[in-house]
């Protein structure tokens, strides 16, 4: 798949052709790319907006269109001259244009004035779906109204928020909830606009374009890349099969290691899709690993979907606090460990635990525990362990940002298990 991206250059990859390049690279799609501006910018600012020549904005068009077949076009930030140049070529290849209207960045730079806005109603009126902010979307719809413009029946809008508007022109089709996180991204409008039209691209229904290309965006903003000044989207997909990938290396990962801490009940490992609501985004073995008769152990079952209740509980309520936390593994309690990891590498492992005795009635032990041990300390630890109850095993539990970064804790502390035992 192929897409075109028209926009402007940031030099600090956030937002713009850099951000563009970035998303559908991770989404697979291969993205060719047309610079109309050069705006030097951080998160603070825009220094200036640098136009690229009509001319060069022409040569860039008549490279990519000689070389390449292309039916989907993003716009980010344009131009008049490239508007122009952009009409034409919609009308003579028919292309499918995804217009992400940036009126203004984040830091309050105007990128339009009225002239441009006059332009930009004309490339609304053949675009297939644009995605205003609701400040934008309130902007132009004034615009269109005091100037008795209108819009063409059949656009598509997305008005973007927290939720996301879809309206055909202006009925609303579909609301796409979102979950608010606590950061300030810059970018994200791009990174979302050009990851639905890389799902388009690949064949998606609009819908279930921007239904995927949300879960990519919270992603994208869950992993965004601290700056001086803010945060920068970083574009990241997790999906299914992502997460039963790494959930499968994991388990060839833990059989490469001398793994005998192992409880009574057997351990389980499992991974969340970004964000889990419930077990079906948990994915985990359908039965255990169980201690054999040879020192050994076998993983029982396959990996699924939905499979697990008691880590998905624990995963479920730890996201809650750090949604980077999407592993956890539970592995055999042993008072000397705890007591050893405590004292000696409190550097690299964060403990905390929780009192079954202290249990309030009709909770979920595994809910009520997990919050209990985070809000103990303030965040997600590493180790959070309890040493039991009446019928209940002590057990301690591993957390990580994936299965692989679970089993590699549960390696090291498998190793100072050993030693403390060899004594
Ligand atoms: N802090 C956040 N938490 C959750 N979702 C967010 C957050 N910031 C942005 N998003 C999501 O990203 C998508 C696009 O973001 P937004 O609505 O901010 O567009 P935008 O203002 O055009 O972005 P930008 O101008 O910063 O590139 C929306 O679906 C929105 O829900
Ligand atoms: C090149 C370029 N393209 C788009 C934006 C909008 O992004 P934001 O709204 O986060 O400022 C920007 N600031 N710079």
């Amino acid at each position: 798949m192929v897409i075109l991206a028209v926009g402007g250059y940031d030099p600090t990859g956030g937002a713009g052709i850099s951000a563009d390049i970035k998303t559908s690279h991770t989404l697979g799609v291969y993205c060719l790319s047309i610079i109309t501006s050069i705006i030097p910018q951080t998160n603070k600012e825009v220094y200036e907006k640098y136009d690229l020549s009509k001319e060069n904005i022409e040569n860039q068009f008549k490279s990519v269109f000689e070389e390449f077949e292309i039916e989907y076009v993003k716009t980010g930030v344009l131009t008049s001259q490239s508007i122009d140049i952009l009409l034409k070529y919609i009308d003579k290849y028919d292309l499918k244009v995804i217009c992400d209207p940036v009126l203004a960045s984040t830091t309050k730079y105007n990128f339009v004035d009225e002239k441009l806005m006059d332009k930009y109603i004309e490339l609304f009126n053949k675009s297939y779906l644009i995605t205003p902010n609701r400040e934008e979307y309130n902007k132009i719809m004034e615009f269109v109204k005091n100037k008795n413009y209108h819009l063409k029946k059949d656009l598509y809008i997305l008005i973007t928020g927290i939720d996301d508007i879809l309206k055909r022109n202006s009925t609303t089709i579909n609301i796409f909830k979102g979950f608010k996180i606590n950061k300030e991204v810059h970018g994200t409008g791009c990174v979302y606009s050009t990851a639905i039209t890389a799902f388009l691209s690949k064949g998606y229904k609009l819908e279930d374009a921007i239904k995927e290309a949300k879960n990519f965006i919270l992603s994208s903003i869950i992993y965004a890349k601290k700056t001086k000044y803010g945060y920068n989207s970083n574009p990241t997909y997790i999906n299914k099969e992502t997460v039963i990938k790494n959930l499968s290396y994991a388990i060839y990962l833990l059989k490469k290691i001398n793994f005998t801490l192992i409880p009574e009940v057997g351990s389980n490992i499992a991974e969340s899709l970004p964000l889990p609501k419930d077990f079906n985004d948990i994915a985990s073995l359908t039965g255990r690993i169980i201690k054999n008769k040879l020192g050994g152990f076998y993983v029982v079952g396959d990996i699924e979907f939905g499979a697990s209740e008691h880590i998905a509980k624990i995963i479920l309520s730890a996201s809650k606090f750090n949604p980077k936390i999407r592993s956890c593994m539970n592995i055999k309690y042993d008072e000397d460990l705890i007591k050893t990891l405590k004292e000696k590498f409190k550097d690299k492992f964060i403990i905390s635990s929780f009192d079954r005795s202290e249990e309030p009635p009709n909770v979920s032990t595994m809910e009520w525990g997990t919050t209990i041990a985070c809000k103990k300390i303030g965040k997600v630890p590493d180790i959070i362990y309890d040493k039991g109850g009446l019928g209940k095993e002590p057990m301690i539990r591993v957390l990580g940002k994936d299965s692989i970064d679970v089993i590699k804790k549960v390696e090291f502390i498998q190793k100072i298990y050993n030693s403390i035992k060899e004594k």
